[in-house]
This record gives C-alpha cells, structure tokens and sequence, in this order.
C-alpha cells in the first residue's frame, strides 16, 4: 500500500535500519523494485528526480508507482527526488506523491531555510512529507552536478537550526558521498553522522550512494542513516544485463525479450541492497 514518506522513515528510525529509495524513469524499473520489495519483505522508497519525471512525465510515473504499491503488501513511498522548481513540486503533489524532496542546498543557510520551510508549510498541510539538503553533496547526475570543490559537508550546529526553523521530516546530509560513479574510493565522514544524528535524533538520508562499499553502508545504518539513494548501481544493473542479452541475441527485437533479463538483474540488485541496508524483513 502507499503511504506518506514519514511513515517509513519514522520506522526505520526507531528501529535503526535503512529503507531504500530507488530511482525509476520505466516501467521495468518500478517492477524491479516492486519484486525486490516483496521478495525480501522490505518498506521501500520509489522515487524520481526531476530529469525522470521530464523523461516519462509526472502522470505516467505516478500512475505506475499507485499502480505497483495498490497490489503491494509492503509500504511504498512515492518520493521527489531533489525537486528544486516549486510548480514541479507542486504538480508531484497533486498527482499523488506521498513525499517531495526541496532540494535548496545551493543557496546560503538563511535562504534554504526560507525556501525549505515554504514547501513543508504546504506539503504538511495536505499530508505530504518532506526531505531537504543541508550541506553540498559532490557528483555529477542528471542535472544534478556539483564540483568537487565546491561540495561542503553538513555542519551539525546548522543542521540543528535548519531542522528547528523548518520542521523537515527527513534530511539529506553531505558526508563525503557523491552522485554518479565514484573514481576512487569514498571515504565517509562517520563521526559526523555520529554527532549529527545524536544532535537531531530524526531520519537522515544518505545520497549518492551507489558505490559507496558494503562495510561503509553498513556503518552509515548503524550511526543513524534511515534513507538511502540509489541510482547508478541501477542503470549500471540494467546496462550489463541489455549489452549481454543484445550481444547473445542480436536478432532478437522484441523489446519485451530484450527488457525482461535486464528487470531481473535489476531486481537482485535491489534485493541485496534491501538485505544490507536492514529493511528485509521490515515490511
Ligand atoms: O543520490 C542519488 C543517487 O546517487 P547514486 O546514483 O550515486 O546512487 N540520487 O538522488 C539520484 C539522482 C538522480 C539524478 O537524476
Ligand atoms: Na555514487
Ligand atoms: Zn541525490
């Protein structure tokens, strides 16, 4: 069934484990992640940026994600990932998203405040939850892109008075992961989790976590990460599993041939994430 973002996150914080939220653009994808979900027992996330919503429009994805969690028996949150355009904030509201994401990192503390707390005083107002970013996370996706100099991490003092100011339900904090595929390998700053977490004792949001190492996610549940993204570690799922099928049946055209392997590996992928992050047998 679906149901507001808080709910599941609120869950995964008293019980000290990780939901995730997976992004999707097709139908392929929400499958995927719908099957990982039940397989493994597991809350889950379902969530799409602003790049996917202009791929498949807000209609289509909405439809398909009420669509999978209807026939569901695990909770499903259907979540903006960094909505930054009011009026797409907005549209995914009145299309039945259970939970916007602000995303206003890249203006100075003051300004995030106002912008941020706009969006829950509304989205609150018709039951919606809402996730916001204090801190710049690195990385390069979509039209997501900060340099590495530029990403700065969570300040635990701001983030006190970020939360107090605006009444976030959830926030994204930066502490060394990045969007997109890593070059070398991420090195987390833990003891910022650790002291952030116990300053705000509410869920926190891991981004960019594709390719972060097992242990690392690990670690980052244990101090106190309850929401954790995952894009790439998809694509890449679904990429290996097409050129594979494309390059053994080259004849083959029929898409429903060609998508189904590639749904498949996605959902194992899924499902062993769902499996470290703690959420199995959550549901
Ligand atoms: O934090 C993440 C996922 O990061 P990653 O792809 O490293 O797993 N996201 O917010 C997904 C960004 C999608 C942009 O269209
Ligand atoms: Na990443
Ligand atoms: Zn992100």
């Amino acid at each position: 069934m679906i149901v507001a973002g808080r709910e599941i996150l609120k869950h995964a914080h008293k019980h000290g484990y990780a939901v995730g939220a997976f992004n999707v653009n097709n139908m392929e994808q929400v499958k995927a992640i719908i099957e990982a979900a039940e397989e493994t027992k597991s809350p889950v996330i379902i969530q799409a940026s602003q790049g996917g919503l202009k791929y498949a429009g807000v209609e289509y994805i909405a439809a398909m994600v009420k669509e999978a969690a209807k026939n569901a028996s695990v909770p499903v949150a259907l979540h903006l990932d960094h909505g930054t355009d009011f009026k797409q904030i907005m549209m995914c509201i009145r299309n039945g998203f259970t939970s916007v994401m602000i995303d206003a990192s890249h203006y100075e503390l003051e300004e995030n405040i106002k912008k941020t707390r706009k969006i829950v005083e509304m989205a609150h107002a018709v039951g919606v939850s809402v996730e916001a970013e204090l801190g710049k996370i690195g990385g390069v996706e979509d039209d997501i892109s900060v340099d590495e100099k530029d990403a700065t991490f969570t300040d635990p003092d701001d983030a006190e008075k970020f939360v107090a100011e605006t009444g976030v339900d959830s926030l994204a904090i930066a502490v060394g992961t990045a969007h997109g595929p890593y070059k070398g390998e991420p090195k987390l700053d833990f003891e910022r989790i650790k002291v952030i977490k116990e300053k705000l004792n509410m869920p926190l949001v891991l981004h960019g976590s594709s390719g972060v190492p097992e242990e690392s996610i690990k670690e980052a549940v244990r101090l106190g990460i309850n929401k954790i993204n995952i894009d790439t570690d998809i694509r890449m799922a679904f990429h290996r599993a097409v050129k594979e099928f494309v390059k053994k049946n080259p004849d083959v055209y029929d898409p429903r041939k060609i998508l189904s392997p590639a749904k498949e590996e996605m959902k194992n992928v899924i499902a062993d994430k769902m499996r470290i992050f703690g959420s199995a047998g959550m549901a």
